[in-house]
């Protein structure tokens, strides 16, 4: 009997776009998707726990997991490295498991590079000067560091066409209910092709 493997499912968009509190409520609703928690080498923020928010390691450690081919992806942005861990993925994927990733957008393109089967959600601001408002109020970032990530941001943003969904974060619960629909639907899907082959089989083996 073949067992059916899950769904990476990839979350991407700009800093401040609201990745993280659409991640968060989604996580409340949905029991049975299973984040990947990254590695950075950025500092700890107030309040961000090690191994909840983020594996936070030294320069020498990242580059050493990268060395030994221990990353799905990772990418230099702002300054740090930030990458996800390959182990936990192919575990949970391999044990049919639904994966969730949050991740910027060079790293979300090398998944798909690699990774194409995976589902990628792309999620937009209802404007640039809304994205600005939301890190400014968010309170984690020196000034420099703003202008940096709001850079990155309209680079980021021309990459939209590359996924296979996008999400406009105005109203959070209509953004939450939006990402909640694309999985359940990615989930049937799947389902259903992995009914439709294994009666195909089925009707080989006869
Ligand atoms: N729909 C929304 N309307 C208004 N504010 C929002 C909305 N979604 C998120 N925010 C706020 O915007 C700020 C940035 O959100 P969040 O930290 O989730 O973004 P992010 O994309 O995960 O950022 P980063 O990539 O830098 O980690 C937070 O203060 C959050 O409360
Ligand atoms: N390529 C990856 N990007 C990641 C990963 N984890 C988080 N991120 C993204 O980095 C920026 C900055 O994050 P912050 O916590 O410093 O605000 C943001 O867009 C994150 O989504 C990862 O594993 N790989």
């Amino acid at each position: 009997m073949i067992k059916q493997k899950g769904i990476l499912f990839v979350l991407s968009g700009p800093s401040g776009v609201g990745k993280g509190t659409v991640r968060k409520s989604l996580f409340e609703k949905d029991t049975n998707l299973k984040y990947s928690i990254s590695m950075t080498t950025r500092a700890m923020r107030q309040g961000e726990e090690e191994g909840v928010d983020y594996f936070f390691r030294s320069k020498d450690e990242f580059e050493t997991m990268i060395e030994e081919g221990r990353m799905l992806e990772y990418a230099q942005y702002v300054g740090n490295y930030y990458g996800t861990p390959k182990q936990y993925v192919e575990e949970m994927i391999e044990l049919g498991h639904d994966v969730f990733l949050e991740i910027e957008v060079q790293g979300a393109l090398q998944v798909k590079e690699n990774y194409p089967q995976g589902v990628f959600i792309f999620l937009i601001p209802p404007s640039l000067e809304e994205l600005k408002n939301r890190i400014i109020d968010r309170g984690t970032e020196t000034e420099d560091l703003i202008l940096n990530r709001l850079t990155e941001a309209k680079n980021e943003i021309e990459m939209m066409d590359k996924y296979d969904y996008v999400v406009v974060n105005d109203n959070i619960e209509e953004a939450v209910s939006r990402v909640q629909s694309i999985v359940v639907s990615e989930h049937c899907k799947r389902e259903r092709v992995a009914k439709e082959y294994k009666a195909i089989l089925e009707g080989e083996n006869k």
